[in-house]
């Protein structure tokens, strides 16, 4: 399909200016499901916010390479250690900033990933909207801190979750625009969510949230890309590990030893699921120069990192993890805001991944008839 207007360009790396309203720590706009409407008539193209599977133009892919490599001059080094050695502290002051006023409802979830929710069926209209805290909340978060999550013996029988039948941890959980919906959407009495960020001022916000249920989940600060700490679940116990436009965050160099420490506590049959952003998404294309870090890896104006994937970099970091696919795909889409006619065209990479489920024992020959079970 021929691309009826240009992108139009912000401000690089500006979450708020995008359109239409938009996720600001995600770029994503809201909508039921994924695939579901197709451009065919390029006139029409302003009739709709969005376009599901945009087909790009070998043109279009050509001067998305062309402006990515015109604008791929790094950092020099010591602004790259400061925004590594930082990294927490400007998400810190994202989430001061911006709290958790952009709680999105993400009914995608479901759909896209129903092991999120594997015996409930969806109820749209059943989705929290986020709320701050009052001064009690405030009072048992600080009760709960000092309880240093790391150190909780994983052999305590009462450790959090640890009677669990269904396990979820997602990680980089910002202020849990995916732990609620899941908390709301999975009634499996068996369930427990776990959920972390390397952002304390993130974590704060999702144990203060009025939907925040100590009995069902566990926030805890956690950096992913320090392959060392201690997650509060044994090795070969979750059954789901969520991770939505996090790994985009990490520095390329941590990210396939984060996803061999994480791929360790999956139990088999276990799945890792990703979305995240995709190479020449416009977020991208905005990046001006002085803004890159390496090779497709970028900060934005709040210091804050992000990295834009191709299908087979993260198959590649997934499989060496001893992960086998089970769905790696791109989604491009056609964002339009109809009132000021710009179009906006994004590309986010979904993955499923699955630890191999454990092989039945070969037994010697039929029961029947085999020599160790005489009768
Ligand atoms: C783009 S936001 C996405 C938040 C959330 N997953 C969502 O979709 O709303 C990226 C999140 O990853 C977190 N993050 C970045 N690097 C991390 C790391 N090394 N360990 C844990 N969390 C990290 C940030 O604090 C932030 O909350």
């Amino acid at each position: 399909m021929a691309a009826p207007h240009a992108v139009v360009g912000v401000e690089a790396g500006s979450r708020e200016t995008e359109l239409p309203e938009s996720d600001p720590a995600t770029g994503e706009v809201k909508r039921p499901q994924f695939g579901t409407r197709f451009l065919t008539d390029p006139r029409q193209v302003f009739q709709h916010n969005a376009w599901d599977n945009v087909e790009w133009t070998e043109e279009q892919e050509a001067s998305a390479k062309k402006k990515v490599l015109e604008n791929s001059q790094p950092l020099p080094t010591e602004k790259q250690e400061e925004y590594e050695g930082r990294a927490n502290e400007y998400w810190n002051d994202f989430y001061t900033i911006h709290e958790n006023r952009f709680f999105k409802d993400r009914h995608w979830l479901f759909t896209e990933f129903p092991e999120l929710a594997p015996q409930c069926s969806l109820n749209n209209d059943s989705h929290p909207q986020v709320s701050g805290a009052d001064d009690s909340q405030q009072d048992s978060l600080e009760r709960e801190q000092r309880i240093d999550v790391a150190a909780l013996s994983l052999t305590d029988d009462d450790a959090p979750g640890s009677s669990a039948t269904y396990r979820i941890l997602e990680v980089g959980c910002g202020v849990g625009n995916t732990v609620f919906p899941i908390l709301k959407t999975n009634n499996d009495p068996g369930l427990f969510v776990y959920c972390c960020d390397f952002s304390s001022t993130a974590v704060e916000l999702v144990k203060t949230n009025p939907e925040y249920d100590p009995g069902r989940c566990l926030a805890f600060v956690h950096d992913l890309s320090d392959v060392e700490a201690n997650y509060p679940v044994h090795d070969g116990t979750l059954d789901v590990i969520v991770l939505i436009f996090v790994l985009s965050a990490l520095h390329p160099d941590k990210m396939q030893a984060s996803i061999r420490r994480l791929a360790r506590l999956l139990k088999p049959g276990g799945v890792m699921l990703l979305r995240d952003y995709g190479r020449y998404d416009m977020a991208q294309l905005r990046f001006k120069k002085g803004r890159c870090l390496s090779e497709n890896f970028y900060v934005r104006g709040d210091g804050t990192r992000v990295y834009f994937f191709t299908q087979d970099e993260l198959h590649e970091m997934f499989t060496e993890a001893g992960l086998e696919k089970v769905q790696n795909l791109v989604d491009r889409r056609l964002q339009v805001n109809r009132g000021k006619q710009l179009t906006m065209y994004r590309v986010w990479i979904q993955c499923k991944y699955r630890k191999a489920p454990v092989q039945p024992a070969k037994t010697e020959g039929s029961p029947l008839c085999g020599r160790r079970h005489p009768t």
